[in-house]
């Protein structure tokens, strides 16, 4: 049951909450209306007041609780005299964590907010998103994750482990929120470039929903952070006796599958049909996989394949204006060939195929990519995993990256391995040495992680280099000028392509959508984005980049016939927008 205050008596009042049919609930508080629908089920909840309203995170406003409040809801006394607004809280609080050195604390004390006031969490996320982002989300939620059984205080989302195999639904439906519109899960085994965190991957999802409402807009209590645990193979963590995971290695095959499963079963069986389903750092042997079974009877994203892909076609797309050409001018060459690097692939070949009206079999060919074992060709084909298999062109074998780029020459250089430092002095400079302006994206996260540095790119390249990163870096100076890295991080489009989707009230996703978004993100960059050779908007206007980003998902998933909002509204920047939370204090009458 959810609680809330909203009526002046106090005590335990009813109050009706409309249900709707796809897990859409009625803007019954004036939050938003992304989700208006048609109503079928009343629903009943209680009413919190005194000291249980300032404990629920949910309705909590602290010392910003007005005199007026304070006599309606049984406040008095459970406060100290003072009433500061929500300004000015937003003001002590962001002093506080600016006298935390250790980017940990700091993750520690916004996760506390968080648990304690969730819309001035939100207020300082969004109207400080530059400063907080790598707190909250890459790259300290990284290292969150691999201590998370030491920092662990109260549990946020919802943990499915095989214990719970048989009773998922059960599960699902302790979960406190009936109407949930956007699920985050991961099962833990290939945390960003951190490799299997197990149970503790739970940061992930938590961080990756707490942007889908501070930079899309999406409502918190229609977000659901999900871990799934089938164990861990992380010997360090297994020993760790401080682990919260189940203590044994991970289940694979058969287990694996029917707990899956049954998991993706329950949620369409709870929350409908259009719940969107987000697939966060699963390993590639299950990523591609689960996200092939499943897109054709769930609303499903893998954020590492399709939402990397997304950012990083939108950034190459902005970059045409600092290097010149036609996407299918250029030649790519990728450092890992898993989900990001195979997903990025395929967008960038599916666009040009979309540009020149060539098949998407002969755009590929534009596209090269280089595991652990050298570039990818096609004497290797027999023993290639299935993903890697269409990038197997004619070549002969090339064992490292520096004799890839020798070999293949690339205008456009690609990270997305999760191992650090391999763009090398030697791959940089050959690349400078290749192109007047060469393009580098050290995709991997976090900044551990990174293929090579902002600072490395610009100097070894003579500041001839493009750069953007998945982690972010602080701007460099060079032979006195000034160079700003891009972050190409996915969190550019999953908030605002989850938000068109909801919108929209979209059943499927479909590649066409990710074009649109990726078209979108680049129509953001200005001209003065452009003079600083940045290839992505600042996040300070991520709000409004996501507005974009979900107008034209919807526009699409309106001309695929998948909406099921009807009718289509007639301006979809303005419509998006208007849906959008906002963390401003509501009244308590
Ligand atoms: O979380 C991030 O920063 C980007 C991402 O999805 C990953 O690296 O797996
Ligand atoms: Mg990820």
């Amino acid at each position: 049951m959810s609680r809330i205050s909203l009526k002046e008596n106090g005590g335990e009042v009813s109050a009706t909450k409309d249900y709707t049919n796809g897990g859409g609930v009625r803007d019954l508080y004036g939050e938003d209306s992304a989700t208006e629908d048609h109503l079928i089920t009343p629903w009943t909840f209680s009413v919190a007041s005194g000291y249980s309203l300032l404990r629920d995170p949910r309705y909590n406003k602290g010392l910003a609780f007005t005199e007026g409040e304070r006599d309606a809801h049984y406040l008095r006394g459970l406060l100290p005299p003072a009433v500061l607004n929500q300004e000015l809280q937003e003001k002590r609080l962001m002093h506080n964590l600016r006298q935390y050195e250790v980017p940990l604390h700091r993750y520690m004390a916004m996760m506390d907010l968080q648990e304690r006031n969730e819309r001035l969490f939100y207020r300082l996320l969004i109207d400080n998103v530059e400063e907080l982002l790598p707190v909250v989300y890459t790259p300290t939620v990284g290292e969150a994750c691999q201590k998370y059984g030491s920092i662990f205080r109260r549990p946020q989302g919802l943990y499915i482990s095989l214990k719970e195999k048989g009773k998922i639904l059960e599960v699902l439906k302790n979960w406190p929120e009936k109407s949930i519109q956007v699920i985050v899960v991961t099962d833990g085994e290939r945390i960003l470039g951190l490799g299997d965190l197990g149970c503790q991957g739970m940061g992930i999802p938590v961080g990756k929903l707490s942007l889908y409402t501070a930079l899309g807009g999406v409502r918190p209590s229609s977000c659901l952070p999900i871990t799934i645990d089938v164990g861990t193979n992380n010997e360090k963590l297994l020993n760790d006796e401080f682990y919260i995971g189940l203590r044994q290695r991970r289940a694979t095959g058969k287990e694996y599958a029917e707990l899956l499963d049954e998991f993706m079963r329950a949620v369409k069986q709870n929350y409908g049909e259009k719940v969107l389903i987000q697939f966060e750092d699963f390993a590639n042997h299950n990523a591609f996989d689960l996200l092939a079974k499943y897109s054709s009877s769930h609303l499903v994203f893998n954020d590492d394949i399709q939402g990397t892909a997304s950012v990083v076609l939108a950034g190459l797309l902005a970059s045409l204006k600092l290097v010149g050409g036609t996407l299918a001018d250029h030649t790519f060459l990728f450092l890992g060939a898993g989900e990001a690097g195979t997903g990025i692939a395929e967008l960038i070949a599916l666009e040009i195929s979309k540009q020149t009206n060539a098949p998407v079999e002969e755009t590929r060919k534009k596209i090269w990519l280089v595991d652990s074992k050298g570039l990818i060709v096609s004497s290797r084909l027999e023993s290639l995993q299935h993903f890697k298999k269409p990038w197997a062109h004619e070549h002969e074998p090339v064992k490292g990256l520096l004799d890839a780029v020798k070999a293949i020459k690339p205008t456009v250089l690609i990270g997305s391995s999760g191992v650090g430092k391999t763009f090398t002095k030697e791959v940089v400079e050959t690349m400078a040495f290749l192109n007047e302006k060469p393009l580098i994206l050290a995709l991997s996260n976090p900044t551990s992680q990174s293929e090579c540095t902002a600072e490395e790119a610009y100097t070894w390249s003579k500041g001839k280099a493009i750069f953007a990163s998945g982690s972010p870096f602080d701007p460099v100076e060079y032979e006195g000028k000034l160079f700003v890295p891009g972050q190409a991080n996915n969190a550019y489009i999953f908030p605002g392509f989850g938000l068109g989707l909801i919108i929209s009230g979209a059943i499927r996703v479909r590649d066409e959508m990710l074009l649109a978004a990726s078209e979108a993100l680049a129509a953001q960059v200005s001209e003065e984005n452009y003079d600083k050779g940045l290839i992505y908007p600042p996040f300070s206007n991520i709000r409004k980049i996501s507005a974009h980003i979900a107008a034209k998902v919807a526009a699409k998933a309106y001309d695929l016939g998948l909406a099921s909002h009807l009718p289509r509204p007639k301006d979809l920047v303005k419509y998006a927008e208007s849906c959008m939370y906002s963390p401003g204090y509501r009244s308590y009458r």
